[in-house]
């Protein structure tokens, strides 16, 4: 085992408490056969954490897959919080859908079927704004859902993506595939932007956290 899934595994077995219907969701995917995705529990303590602490009360999630993430917001957000998540692939919303109605988070959870940027551009004309959003869904278009996210924030608003070091891929200058170039152009984005205090952590995936000024 690598030092650094040596540290992972401490971290998960150590501080990373995932409630039984989180286990639950992670089944229901493996058992409708979907590769299962979803965040790590080091990940979902970390997103906790940051929820609670900026008092976050709208969420827009990109990539719902079976609602994992989805429903651990909607359990963080105090009673008059709300969830938006977007996901392009119809086959996973009976899923995710049914999880939230398990988990007695549906009404706290409005589910969106298009693509991610379609579905940006839609709710930005709308006036709709977010003081929180989770980007994990294609990586290819990770600056302009960062973008979407900018013109819907706050000051304060935090922008959160997911796997941005790709199973610790992302800094070896010989790994040269789609998703670990695409991991690359968004740090090296948000790192030179002054719009935000940045920071890219090594917990789950790796997550790159954007707090707009
Ligand atoms: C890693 S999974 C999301 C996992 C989820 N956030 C969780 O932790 O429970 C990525 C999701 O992004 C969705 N996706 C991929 N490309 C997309 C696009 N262009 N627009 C919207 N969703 C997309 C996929 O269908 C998939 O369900």
């Amino acid at each position: 085992m690598s030092e650094f899934n040596l540290t992972k595994q401490y971290i998960e077995e150590t501080c990373s408490y995932e409630p039984d219907f989180f286990h639950q969701i992670r089944d229901s995917i493996i058992a409708a056969g979907i590769n299962e995705m979803s965040i790590d529990a080091d990940s979902a303590q970390l997103l906790r954490v940051l929820i609670k602490t900026a008092g976050v009360k709208k969420v827009l999630e990109l990539g719902t897959l079976g609602g994992y993430s989805a429903i651990l917001f909607a359990s963080i957000l105090p009673h008059d919080g709300h969830v938006t998540t977007i996901d392009n692939d119809i086959r996973y919303q009976p899923l995710s859908k049914g999880n939230a109605e398990k988990t007695g988070y549906k009404d706290k959870i409005t589910f969106i079927c298009n693509d991610g940027l379609k579905a940006m551009e839609a709710l930005a004309a709308e006036g709709e704004t977010f003081d929180f959003f989770f980007i994990d869904a294609a990586k290819n278009s990770y600056i302009n859902y960062y973008e979407w996210a900018l013109a819907m924030a706050k000051p304060g608003s935090l922008i959160v993506a997911d796997n941005t070091l790709w199973k610790d891929e992302v800094p070896d200058p010989d790994k040269t595939s789609n998703p670990i170039r695409a991991m690359r152009r968004f740090n090296e984005y948000v790192g030179k932007d002054d719009r935000v205090d940045a920071i890219i952590t090594t917990t789950g995936d790796g997550m790159t956290i954007a707090r707009v000024k």
